[in-house]
């Protein structure tokens, strides 16, 4: 699992190492780290280092210290370095004096552009852990003359480093080379930061435990139930669906087909839609009520349901049977319309919520906000749940605090029933017995990997991440066995 730390404790973790090492030290490895990176950078996007050349936008503070001791670094490999200093009075000193000593230029913003036109790559040393809000106008201005592929230091400036949120002008890197640890915008606002490399300065035994994580392959590896010699269709959890209505039959084939195919084992429907379903999945055991379903190890309600009475009866009942639940769409809006369904929950019975932006909204009664992290927290510690809150970089809150961020692999699944889909996963695996926020991590990784096996760039469709599913738990497993 990958760690995350907001700025506060890298800060923190910064502050304790500074203290027993000599100084400028951090700067340096930094600054030759970023180095290395931006010769490879220039190797890649240009076939050479020497001759080549680079532009540093360098701020006020260290962020513009480091890229200016990378750049005192190129000079040495033969690259031609010029640095425009935002407010040259405060340029980083010993940087600026490294520089120009390796024979680095340094010029004004007014005599900028000049440069930035002739750059083969731009080095954005503007801002970075102490930065707050967009691009100040000068910075925008030069920024949005830039051509060139931009390399970040720490992360893109303009891009809030705790929330990813971005109001205003903000830098868009092609690769963003960060020191000692990911901070929440590495994991929040990917698009922004490009491809990201983190380098060593020794932090990590500073550091603690991250306030954010990020599963690797190989934990949605290890977090998938495979069965075992002993195991029949039972013994692996048996999942119920809940969804899907007269009007919304849908819902029901999306979800059950999901849960069908995500784990081995047996899948049971109770709704409105048990012809169409039997139709689609006739490996599904199908009935018309909840009551008839039978036992299941977890269920999935709301896909497709509808918000009236008999939707909430239905998530009453399920709520009730003291199996872990995972309340997606139509049941998310019923219990922020009528909470008290909860009073059915044994609280010590696992709770997925997935809420869309919408759905937060109904939940919480305000919008998740820039800061998406936190409104995941919260809505999780009101409710007693795991929260899974939708978007581009979906957030996990437990109601313990652990928070996961799913990592993007393109925006493919935007698109109608994705949702219906990734409740299915999620059930799979709450049935199957797994901790619910690994549970619904791990079901996000794999809903974004079979969004991006369904679409090969080119749209796909719910049916389409329903028929992926296996490819990517494939993949997933051969990266890893
Ligand atoms: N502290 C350390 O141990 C290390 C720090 N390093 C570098 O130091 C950086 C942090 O340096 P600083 O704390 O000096 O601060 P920054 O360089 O992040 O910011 C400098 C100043 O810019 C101004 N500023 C804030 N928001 C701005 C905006 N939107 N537009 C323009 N200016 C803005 C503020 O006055 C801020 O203090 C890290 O991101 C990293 O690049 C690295 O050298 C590694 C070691
Ligand atoms: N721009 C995007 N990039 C990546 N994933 C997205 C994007 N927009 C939506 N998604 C994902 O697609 C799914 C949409 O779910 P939902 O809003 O419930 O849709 P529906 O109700 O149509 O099923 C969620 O898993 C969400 O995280
Ligand atoms: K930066």
């Amino acid at each position: 699992m990958q760690g995350i730390w907001t700025t506060e404790r890298i800060r923190e973790a910064e502050g304790r190492l500074f203290a027993v090492t000599p100084e400028g030290e951090l700067m340096r490895r930094a600054s030759f780290g970023l180095s290395v990176q931006l010769a490879d950078f220039l190797e890649d996007h240009t076939g050479g280092v020497s001759g080549r050349r680079v532009v540093l936008l360098v701020g006020s503070g260290d962020n513009g210290g480091d890229a200016l001791w990378a750049g005192a670094f190129l000079r040495r490999r033969g690259v031609a370095v010029t640095a425009i200093l935002l407010k040259p009075e405060k340029a980083h000193p010993a940087g600026l004096k490294a520089l120009k000593r390796a024979g680095g230029r340094a010029v004004s913003a007014e005599d900028g552009p000049q440069w930035i036109a002739r750059a083969d790559v731009v080095v954005d040393g503007i801002v970075g852990i102490s930065a707050s809000g967009s691009l100040r106008p000068d910075a925008a201005r030069l920024v949005d003359l830039v051509e060139a592929p931009i390399v970040a230091v720490d992360l893109p400036s303009g891009v809030d480093p705790d929330t990813g949120a971005v109001d205003g002008p903000a830098v868009r890197a092609t690769r963003t080379v960060t020191f000692g640890g990911l901070k929440p915008v590495h994991v929040l606002a990917p698009s922004w930061c490009g491809e990201v490399v983190l380098v060593d300065i020794g932090l990590r035994p500073e550091l603690g435990e991250p306030q954010l994580r990020r599963l690797d392959i190989v934990d949605v590896a290890a977090a998938w139930p495979v069965p075992g010699p002993e195991d029949d269709k039972y013994s692996q959890g048996v999942v119920g669906i809940a969804a899907g209505s007269a009007t919304y039959p849908g819902a029901a084939v999306l979800a059950a087909g999901s849960a069908v195919r995500a784990t081995s084992g047996l899948v049971r429907y109770a709704g409105h839609a048990a012809d169409i379903v039997r139709a689609q999945w006739p490996e599904v055991i199908a009935t018309g009520t909840v009551a008839d379903a039978g036992r299941v190890q977890a269920w999935v309600v709301g896909p497709g349901i509808g918000t009236g009475s008999d939707g909430r009866d239905v998530l009453r009942y399920v709520l009730g049977q003291g199996v872990p639940v995972c309340a997606d769409a139509d049941a998310t809006t019923i219990i922020a319309k009528s909470p008290d369904v909860l009073d059915a929950r044994d609280p010590d019975t696992p709770l997925v919520l997935t809420p869309h932006a919408g759905e937060y909204e109904r939940l919480m009664g305000r919008k998740p906000g820039p800061d998406r992290v936190t409104a995941a927290r919260e809505a999780a510690k009101k409710y007693n749940a795991v929260v899974l809150l939708k978007g581009h970089c979906t957030v996990i809150a437990a109601p313990d605090g652990r928070i996961a961020v799913n990592r993007p692999r393109g925006a493919w699944l935007a698109t109608a029933g994705s949702g219906d889909v990734l409740s299915g996963l999620v059930g799979a695996l709450l049935a199957a017995g797994s901790d619910p926020w690994l549970a619904a991590a791990a079901a996000a990784d794999v809903h974004s990997l079979a969004g991006a096996i369904a679409a090969q760039n080119a749209p796909t469709s719910a049916s389409g991440l329903v028929h992926a599913i296996p490819e990517a738990i494939r993949a997933i497993r051969s990266l890893t066995s």
